[in-house]
């Protein structure tokens, strides 16, 4: 293995591995596997990258890091010569952590500083600029952001951010150097690192600007940011020759199926309006979830009722709604109890024979994806930037999209049903 990657939600592992597999145009991609979890055994010799898929983003920030670095060790015994912590495109984070502590911790363990924090991915409308980070052309504390049901983000100033979280001062380097090219960037990043700046902020408006800083870190044993900062890395390493830049797995799997939606952000609920107007949808009552009146039965019932026309259930709500369910049940409750319920229903409907299933949000995937007990996943191709079609190992094999929250055209859901039918 080459190249290693601690990603801290499911959604996002496949979203750089996605990344990784399609590396630069022309050029192709590494041979790339996303494991749920740090795996007990050693991987397929035949891997080139690994993408660890923790869930560690909204936990304590502790064992955030004790989870990382288990993930790191096993990654280095892997022979991986580079890493990647892998954190959202939006930041999401609080000011406890997790991305300061998590990436802090993995620089102390490889012995690096200057480190570069990059979450952009122009792809999806994110960019950081002037040490701020950017959704389309909102402030990240305008974007909608602010009202994440678990990592509220109320400041774009992701440098000022960052040093909430982090022991060490954090560096900057400005578009300026970064436009000036590679050599410019990993000088900027080696002065930081003289600084004794663990982590600094690197702003990229566009895939080119990502490139060269791929360029620039080829030698850093440790990068940081969202899927964006991998768009450069495969090449890096077909450059030298270790890789030949092989393509993903492409073979579908058809069957019946079924739409999973624990996700919030306006994206999942502007799919979920349009999925509405011509499939069989069931709104979760989120107060009946709590009080106990709703259960896994009735969400099993709806879907297995509706197969074959891509049914959909629900929790997704306006900020409102989340707001005043929070204010009634309390935060972590509320998300517990709805992300144990998405999990027990995806467990059923495995075991009832559903073979194509579509989540929507980055925790809720994370727990039906655990429940499903599925070791590793192999990348297929892209459905939307950021989400690429899953394969599950086994007899019987499983097509996944894991799609992050604010990911995805509009008519998300249907089209991926089709690609992950290889259709
Ligand atoms: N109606 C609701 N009210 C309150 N919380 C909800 C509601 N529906 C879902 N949740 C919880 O909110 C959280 C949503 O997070 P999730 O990561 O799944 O989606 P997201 O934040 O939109 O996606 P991503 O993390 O990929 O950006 C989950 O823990 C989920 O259980
Ligand atoms: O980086 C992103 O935006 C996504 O991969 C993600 O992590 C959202 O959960």
């Amino acid at each position: 293995m080459l190249l290693g990657v601690i990603a801290d939600d499911f959604t996002g592992a496949s979203d750089i591995a996605n990344t990784i597999v399609k590396g630069l145009p022309g050029q192709g991609g590494l041979r790339t596997v996303q494991y749920l979890g740090v795996p007990s055994a050693a991987s397929d010799p035949e891997v080139e990258a690994g993408v660890v898929a923790l869930k560690s983003r909204s936990i304590d920030a502790g064992l955030a890091v004790r989870q990382s670095i288990d993930a790191l060790q096993w990654l280095l015994e892997q022979g991986c010569q580079q890493i990647v912590f892998k954190y959202c495109s939006t930041f999401d984070s609080t000011p406890a952590g997790n991305i300061g502590p998590v990436a802090e911790a993995l620089a102390e363990a490889l012995g690096v500083k200057g480190v570069v924090a990059c979450p952009a991915f122009p792809g999806a409308g994110r960019t950081v600029y002037q040490g701020h980070l950017f959704v389309k052309d909102r402030l990240l504390n305008e974007s909608g952001l602010q009202n994440h049901p678990l990592n509220p983000m109320t400041d774009a100033d992701i440098r000022r951010w960052l040093r909430l979280q982090t022991v060490s001062d954090v560096g900057h380097v400005d578009i300026s150097a970064v436009q000036a090219g590679p050599t410019a960037i990993e000088a900027a990043l080696r002065r930081h690192g003289e600084e004794n700046h663990v982590l600094v902020i690197v702003d990229a408006v566009t895939d080119d600007d990502l490139v060269a800083i791929g360029k620039a870190v080829a030698d850093h044993r440790l990068v940081t940011g969202g899927s964006g900062i991998a768009i450069g890395l495969s090449a890096n390493f077909i450059a030298r020759g270790l890789a030949k830049g092989e393509g993903s797995a492409t073979v579908g799997i058809d069957g019946p199926e079924a739409i999973l939606a624990g996700s919030c952000s306006g994206a999942t609920r502007q799919q979920v309006e349009i999925h509405k107007k011509d499939h069989p949808t069931l709104a979760i009552d989120v107060a009946g979830v709590m009080s106990g009146k709703v259960a896994t039965s009735d969400l099993i019932s709806f879907l297995l009722a509706n197969l074959g026309r891509a049914p959909l259930v629900y929790s997704s709500g306006t900020p409102d709604e989340v707001q005043a369910i929070q204010a009634r049940f309390g935060r972590e409750k509320v998300a517990h109890t709805l992300d144990t319920l998405f999990a027990d229903t995806a467990r059923q409907l495995i075991d009832a024979g559903i073979r194509r299933l579509v989540v929507a949000g980055g925790e809720t995937s994370g727990a039906v994806v655990s429940a499903l007990d599925i070791g590793a996943l192999a990348i297929g191709p892209e459905i939307d930037p950021g989400v690429p079609v899953l394969f599950s190992n086994g007899d019987e094999p499983v097509a996944l999209a894991l799609k992050s929250g604010n990911f995805g055209a509009p008519d998300f859901f249907a089209k991926a049903l089709e690609r992950l039918a290889g259709r």
